[in-house]
């Protein structure tokens, strides 16, 4: 695993929002995961969300969809905050274990496993209801290391609207 930034937020760090309108983790948005995040040990990312109606796929179970941008965002956290680069996603893999109902809350790990050159290899586990609860998805990811220009030329970025500690 490669070693954390020197700037890497400390255990038990609470992350807000990256962005407020973030469908995962922003605070604005209708129907978003809301997602929270804090650094756990061993520089992993502990994000958790609680499944509401606004989140199903059949009657009274979330969307797999929806969980993919759960473990995106927490990946995405994991990146952004033990390197302290921007990163997009590249490919993402979820398997899915077991269903997931409204009302649970999913309580997600993630971990840096590798760098190479710009491309950033990652992976999560999800428990239902309680970090030790039964693992209801696994995640693999790929983020690729990119500029802040990625968002102004292809985005709408300003410099206010992301999280100032991993703007380059
Ligand atoms: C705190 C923040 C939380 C954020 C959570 C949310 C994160 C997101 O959802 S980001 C949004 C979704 N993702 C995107 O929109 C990305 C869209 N794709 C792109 O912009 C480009 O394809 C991009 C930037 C990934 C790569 O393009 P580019 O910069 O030209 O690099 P490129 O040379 O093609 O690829 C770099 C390396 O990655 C590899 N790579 C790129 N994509 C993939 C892929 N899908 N699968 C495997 N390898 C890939 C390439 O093979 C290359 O490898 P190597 O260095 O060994 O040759």
């Amino acid at each position: 695993m490669p070693p954390p930034h020197p700037d890497a937020p400390e255990p038990g760090t609470r992350l807000g929002p990256h962005y407020h309108q973030c469908f995962g983790c922003g605070d604005e948005v209708e129907g978003g995961l809301r997602l929270h995040a804090e650094v756990g040990k061993d520089s992993t990312i502990l994000a958790e969300f609680t499944v509401t109606e606004a989140h199903q796929g059949a009657p009274g179970l979330a969307h797999g969809g929806l969980l993919a941008v759960a473990f995106d965002e927490a990946l995405g956290n994991t990146v952004g905050q033990m390197l302290r680069e921007p990163a997009v996603t590249g490919r993402l893999e979820t398997d899915f274990l077991r269903p997931v109902p409204v009302g649970s809350t999913l309580h997600i790990v993630g971990k840096l496993d590798g760098v190479a050159g710009r491309k950033v290899y990652a992976s999560a586990d999800g428990r239902l209801n309680d970090p030790d609860g039964p693992l209801a998805l696994r995640a693999r990811a790929l983020f690729v290391l990119v500029d802040f220009s990625h968002f102004t030329t292809h985005g709408t970025a300003d410099p206010r609207d992301v999280h100032p500690d991993i703007n380059p």
